[in-house]
């Protein structure tokens, strides 16, 4: 990431700095211009405000604490001034797939089909929260009841009575009433928890298929902090908004309106003097709701947005603390922290408001109630347990508005989360990893022809990257790709997996259009990738090795470990090939990581082979080794071979010289240097 950063702003630097210097011709060259670019990074990343003098240019860089570096370059005439390099942060979150496009909505219908499955679950948790309710609502009438009793034995007019079997009777309903209330209490919290869980699960696991099945180009323009947090922050919030509002919801709901019905059995023109004023708490409340929702769809965006750059952070510790970065990232994280601390405070400041409002209605409410419950009281119209029992029902109201206006917050943030979490759902892959046919093992000849293909890559339209390129690999050979950086090596080999689709031309193997092949059959069983950095799980050796398929016996893996020069030095280890390799293998050295992942690659027993600059991260001695386990693993393949270093390509069958994304030379070593072309240029630079 950092290093993303350093080549995004050179790019930057160096185009205003050459536009500069066209214009101002101060003759800074290629050394001082580096120099200056140089000192550029270890400013802005470090100080703010600082000025440098580097020949007649002044620089001066500021880190705003938005994360946005101005950079003005000042020569003793001119100034320029020049606009320039979002923060790290703002400058990829602008590009992300997921949110440069539409704001994500909420999708009812997936919604509904996603609780399908759970209706029984569901119904059961309805049922019960409203047998809640409706026991609930009972209990102001039976208290009224005991008070109307107490009121009598109080007033002598039971005189023949006794207080205990005139008490005993609505006690002992009252207890049941406690009894059931507690019994479905239980059952709905507990049906609502499993199903919440299930649900939560779901999507987790939709989630995560989604994202595995989306195009590279996705990835390219994603960040995994962003992913991770829809994985988790969303689906916890998603999941406990539908747990609350779905239990305290319906519950409240149900006792308001019971409540109220048992009110306007008790007194009409009480209840609904008393409801009134209810329609313009609705008409308040909805119009609040949509702009607290707006709000806080950006700060889930925003939180998003730090958990990224923190997960990227902690993901390249070793940049970070290589660079001495730590002060710099933190910075970073704490900007884009409090964006979201700024945002949710502003939330909670309105969903506060509102709730106070609603408070103050309410307990308005219980005040008038009172008032005229007492007149009503005063001129015989009410007794004295009934206005209890309306005092009692009144606030039931009161507590069960309170709380639903308290829910209304986490409805808000369960719709934004549920519609970033169905957005990624619902995302298609430009390029399936399924789908297509296959081609029988004896049918399949492993030729690789690419015709006339040009490619631009998807997050970068504008810059061609291979241009009418030609170029057939014929079964059984062995052909190398070389050329200086960036000029589309290791594009042909993303193409070549289809990582992307080719902008023009094709590529075919055994004659088929690789677009029109079962994308997961050809890289899982056609073509196997080796690369420069290889990637290892936080598993043991064995399972690095096997990756997933349990039908590779241990004889297969030792086999393909001893093809790949492994087995010796796996065996060295104190638990073998149950050694367990640490997160990206970090406990095992580089040259052991290449030879695990050739064991990997050679498993699958591929007819193609793509060695993309496999032995290039490698000191002399490891490649040594690795060089001779690629040569066995290359026998009775076709192979592809992306290098830098032109020594591992000599004995290739044909040698291809790539320029700009496209082939300037090609023959065997030998041809080619007799040529005394490009290759000789090339051999001669790195013999220096
Ligand atoms: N995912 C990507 N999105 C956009 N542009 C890319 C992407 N990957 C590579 N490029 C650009 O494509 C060009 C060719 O890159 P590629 O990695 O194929 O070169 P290469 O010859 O393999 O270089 P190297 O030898 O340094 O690995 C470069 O300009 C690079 O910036």
């Amino acid at each position: 990431m950092l290093v993303s950063l350093l080549k995004f702003s050179t790019s930057g630097i160096h185009c205003h700095l050459s536009k500069f210097f066209r214009v101002n011709q101060t003759g800074l060259n290629y050394f001082q211009r580096n120099r200056l670019q140089n000192n550029l990074f270890s400013k802005v990343t470090r100080e703010r405000d600082t000025k440098t003098k580097v020949s007649n240019v002044t620089l001066k860089f500021c880190l705003t604490t938005s994360g946005i570096c101005i950079i003005k370059l000042i020569n003793d005439n001119h100034t320029v001034s020049c606009q320039f390099v979002k923060s790290r942060a703002d400058g990829y979150a602008d590009q992300s797939a997921l949110t440069k496009n539409q704001e994500p909505k909420f999708d009812w219908d997936q919604f509904f089909r996603l609780l399908w499955p759970e209706i029984w679950s569901l119904l059961g948790a309805v049922v019960s929260a409203l047998v809640v309710a409706f026991l609930n609502i009972q209990v102001p009438l039976y208290l009224g009841n005991i008070i109307n009793i107490l009121s009598q034995f109080t007033q002598n007019t039971l005189p023949d009575k006794s207080f205990i079997s005139e008490m005993k009777d609505p006690v002992l309903k009252l207890v049941g009433l406690y009894v059931a209330q507690s019994v479905f209490t239980c059952a709905y919290i507990s049906l609502l928890s499993g199903l919440g869980e299930r649900i939560a699960a779901k999507l987790r696991c939709q989630l995560f298929e989604s994202i595995l099945k989306q195009d590279i180009a996705f990835f390219d323009t994603t960040r995994t902090g962003e992913l991770v947090d829809r994985l988790t922050t969303d689906v916890q919030e998603f999941k406990s908004s539908f747990k609350l509002v779905v239990s305290q919801g319906l519950r409240n709901g149900a006792q308001v309106i019971g409540a109220v019905s048992s009110l306007l059995i008790i007194s009409p023109s009480l209840t609904l003097g008393m409801l009134g004023i209810v329609p313009v708490v609705i008409v308040t409340g909805t119009s609040i709701g949509s702009l607290l929702r707006s709000l806080s769809r950006q700060a889930q965006d925003q939180a998003a947005k730090a958990v990224t750059i923190g997960e990227e952070a902690v993901s390249n510790i070793r940049t970070v603390r290589a660079f001495a970065m730590e002060p710099y990232e933190s910075q970073l994280f704490s900007e884009q922290v409090s964006k979201a601390c700024d945002l949710h405070e502003r939330l909670g400041l309105g969903v506060g408001l509102f709730q106070a409002g609603t408070n103050l209605f309410l307990n308005g409410m219980v005040l008038g109630t009172l008032y005229y419950g007492g007149h009503l009281m005063a001129t015989k119209s009410l007794t004295a347990g009934d206005l209890m029992s309306f005092l009692v029902s009144t606030q039931m109201i009161q507590r069960s508005m309170a709380q639903m206006s308290l829910l209304f917050g986490s409805y808000i943030k369960g719709l934004s989360s549920g519609a970033r979490i169905f957005q990624l759902i619902n995302l298609e892959p430009r390029i399936s990893a399924e789908g297509g046919h296959i081609v029988s093992a004896n049918e399949l000849i492993p030729e690789i022809q690419f015709n006339d293909v040009t490619f631009a890559y998807p997050s970068r339209p504008s810059q061609t990257i291979l241009k009418n390129f030609n170029l057939r690999i014929p079964a059984g050979q062995k052909v190398a790709i070389v050329g200086s950086s960036g000029n589309g090596k290791s594009t042909i080999v993303s193409l070549l997996e289809r990582f992307y689709d080719v902008s023009d031309g094709s590529i075919s193997i055994s004659g088929e259009d690789i677009r029109t092949l079962d994308g997961a059959w050809l890289r899982g069983n056609v073509i196997g990738l080796i690369n420069q950095e290889p990637v290892l799980f936080a598993t043991s050796v064995r399972e690095n090795i096997r990756y997933g398929d349990s039908r590779v016996t241990d004889e297969e893996i030792e086999k393909a470990a001893r093809l790949a020069n492994a087995h010796e030095f796996i065996t060295r280890f104190p638990s073998g090939y149950d050694t367990v390799v640490g997160e990206r293998g970090v406990t095992i050295s580089g040259g052991q990581k290449q030879r695990i992942a050739i064991a990997r690659a050679l498993l699958k027993n591929p007819q193609i082979l793509i060695l993309d600059e496999a032995t290039s991260a490698l000191d002399n001695e490891s490649e040594k080794l690795v060089q001779s386990a690629l040569e066995s693993a290359c026998k009775g393949r076709t192979v592809l071979m992306i290098a830098h270093r032109l020594s591992t390509v000599q004995n290739a069958d044909l040698i291809v010289v790539l320029q700009s994304g496209q082939i300037v030379e090609m023959g065997d070593h030998k041809s080619l240097l007799a040529k005394k072309g490009n290759y000789w240029n090339l051999m001669n630079q790195q013999s220096q």
